[in-house]
């Protein structure tokens, strides 16, 4: 099975740097002065060179919410019960989330996908990928086994394989699971050596003391499960997620095929610091959107190199800081194709006064 994720990531090639370069020299042939569009032009270049084009369009856009369980809940970290993982799974299913109005809005498709939900969901739009119905509690052992952690990341793989298949040209990570702020917290901390209490922030909305048990919780996890950081499998594995896990593969699947990938929240900058400590080039795939409000996300942003589009304050996950950033990759992407150069317009350029 390792021969499986290790082929993905032997796929993982560089952009295409010609694209690069021809986006550049189209924004700057644009009837604006050089760099104007500041941000939305890295955004610009970056897509470019992903996509291999100097004129990039994304029409189907895939909204990937992976949803799990995390037996750490019984430590008492989040401010809602672990049930509420499996009720707003059909809260998504019946298109209701936060992240199905704004894909609406966006024009994407979300998949929702069971990975490790604890309890039987049925729905005929449900993806049904459960590797185990949730993890085990990490402050007492390993959240999961690494041949779980394993199939969890195939499951991604597959499920980004698919979508590509079905002729998405964008994706965007999404997930559902009460606890998953406290996995990714020890995920930030054993990958990178952060402290807990750096890391770990107030997910759903905990209070001061609550806060505090969290980061014991996320410091006993660590001292029991004493994750190797120069292993990210083993990280995932013992102090992971089954949809971090599922995330880290739809990232690597979408890298392997040059598909761009916008990485939501926290959780998702979890599984984006998974795949590239497996595979170091997956990030030039990689799209960070907002920064979230949850405590650590900046930090988290910075360890990924990545530049936040937008800081709205949001802290929802599901995908809808994600698909929020599909209007301006829209926007950039407009501007490459519909914008009048210089010369087309007869504007004069910088220094000719
Ligand atoms: C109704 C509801 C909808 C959500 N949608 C996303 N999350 C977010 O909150 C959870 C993480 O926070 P914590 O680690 O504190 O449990 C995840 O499910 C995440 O997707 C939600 C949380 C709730 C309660
Ligand atoms: O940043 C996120 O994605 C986030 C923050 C708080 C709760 N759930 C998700």
């Amino acid at each position: 099975m390792i021969s499986t994720i290790q082929e993905v990531i032997k796929r993982i090639t560089p952009a295409d740097e010609q694209s690069f370069l021809k986006a550049e020299h189209r924004l700057n042939i644009l009837t604006k002065p050089p760099g104007s569009l500041g941000q939305l032009e890295t955004l610009a270049v970056k897509l470019a060179g992903i996509s291999g084009t100097e004129q990039p369009s994304f029409t189907k856009r895939t909204v990937v919410v992976m949803a799990a369980d995390h037996g750490v809940c019984c430590e008492g970290v989040s401010a809602f019960p672990q049930e509420v993982t499996m009720q707003m799974a059909y809260n998504f299913l019946s298109g209701g989330a936060a992240v199905n109005v704004l894909a609406r809005q966006a024009g994407a498709e979300v998949k929702f996908v069971d990975i490790g939900v604890n309890g039987d969901l049925s729905h005929d739009d449900l993806i049904d990928r459960k590797v185990r119905r949730g993890t085990d509690n990490m402050a007492v052992g390993p959240a999961m086994s690494r041949e779980e952690a394993m199939s969890a990341v195939l499951v991604g793989i597959r499920v980004a394989q698919e979508a590509i298949e079905n002729g998405t040209e964008i994706f965007i990570t999404g997930e559902m699971g009460i606890g998953n702020t406290t996995a990714s917290a020890a995920i930030l901390c054993a990958l990178k050596g952060i402290a807990p209490e750096v890391a770990a922030g107030r997910g759903t909305g905990i209070d001061d003391e609550r806060l505090l048990h969290k980061i014991a919780v996320v410091e006993r996890a660590l001292k029991v499960n004493q994750p190797n950081p120069a292993d990210p499998l083993d990280v995932l594995s013992k102090v992971g997620g089954l949809e971090i896990a599922g995330l880290t593969g739809l990232i690597l699947g979408a890298a392997a095929a040059r598909i761009p990938i916008i990485l939501d929240g926290f959780i998702s900058g979890a599984a984006a610091l998974v795949a590239k400590a497996l595979a170091p080039e997956s990030i030039a795939y990689m799209i960070g959107s907002h920064v979230s409000g949850e405590q650590g996300h900046k930090l988290m942003l910075e360890k990924l190199g990545l530049e936040p589009l937008f800081n709205l304050g949001l802290r929802l996950g599901e995908g809808t800081g994600g698909v929020l950033s599909l209007h301006l990759i829209e926007a950039i992407c407009r501007i490459l194709s519909e914008m009048a150069t210089f010369e087309s317009a007869g504007i004069s350029g910088a220094g000719k006064q």
